[in-house]
């Protein structure tokens, strides 16, 4: 077996995932750079989620190995390399949305006053300081994905894991959170791994798009993204370019007839 190599975030190798007598995922391999932005798209029950639960440690794989910042997924997790948010917001109901978005700072030993700070300004950013000190119960379920969004970004992690994270949020606010999720990335080098049903934001979002074909889920074609504009225009202007349609046309296409590797 390789050892991880240095520059790769995520390094999933030969991995097949069982339960029971369904196979998940079968021979799957996969390297994201460090700092690269990969989401995976495919049919309802290709086993994104499973794959994203793989490198969260989450799951432990039926066979192959999973590396994460270099380290096993599990060195990984116990490090806490990376933030996590998940469909299911998950959020402690006995702590307020402030202290939620707290957490992982707190488990990183940072001190109150800065914790404080922190999640303040990050609430600010997904548009929820007027809820900051009410329970997770209280909010509808997409502000609540956006509490999961805050605390996710809120120890400034290398790499991000989020399954559907915008799901849940109307039009505008999903698209104002992916913007914000680009700018970030884009601050603080983050590495992410997106899963989405959406081609539209899977085209946007991405530096490849991983397309995942159905029983057993396999990895069907990888799709490279470049879309200029993301340098120097605004989010409007990429949203309109033609290299944008361009992309996700080919994931489409893809995801129809999903047995090639393909660049658009
Ligand atoms: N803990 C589990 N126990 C048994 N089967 C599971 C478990 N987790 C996932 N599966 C099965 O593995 C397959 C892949 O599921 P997974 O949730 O990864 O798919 P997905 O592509 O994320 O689906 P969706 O797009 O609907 O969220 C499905 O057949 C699912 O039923």
């Amino acid at each position: 077996m390789s050892p991880p190599s240095a520059k790769a975030m995520v390094e999933v190798s030969g991995v097949t995932q069982r339960f029971g007598t369904t196979t998940a995922l079968s021979d799957v391999s996969l390297t994201i750079a460090s700092g690269e932005f990969v989401t995976l798209i495919g049919p309802s029950g290709c086993g994104k989620s499973t794959l994203l639960r793989l490198v969260a440690d989450l799951l432990t794989p039926t066979e192959g190995t999973v590396h994460v910042a270099g380290k096993t997924a599990r060195a990984a997790r116990e490090a806490q390399d990376y933030g996590i948010a998940f469909q299911q917001a998950g959020l402690l109901e006995w702590r307020t949305v402030l202290r939620n978005v707290e957490l992982p700072l707190e488990l990183h030993g940072v001190g109150a006053r800065e914790r404080r700070a922190r999640a303040e300004e990050l609430l600010e950013v997904v548009g929820l300081a007027d809820v900051a000190d009410k329970r997770p119960s209280q909010l509808s379920g997409g502000m609540q994905q956006r509490v999961a969004i805050a605390r996710a970004l809120a120890a400034k992690p290398a790499l991000l894991l989020m399954d559907e994270p915008f799901g849940a949020l109307d039009e505008m606010t999903r698209e104002r959170l992916q913007d914000e999720l680009l700018s970030i990335r884009a601050r603080e080098g983050t590495t992410v791994l997106l899963v989405t049903h959406s081609v539209s934001e899977a085209a946007y979002l991405s530096d490849r798009v991983v397309v995942m074909s159905p029983r057993p889920g396999r990895i069907a074609a990888v799709v490279d993204v470049d879309l200029p504009l993301r340098a120097t225009g605004t989010p409007t202007d990429v949203r309109e370019s033609p290299e944008f349609f361009a992309a996700t046309t080919v994931v489409r296409e893809a995801l129809r007839a999903p047995a090639r590797v393909a660049s658009p």
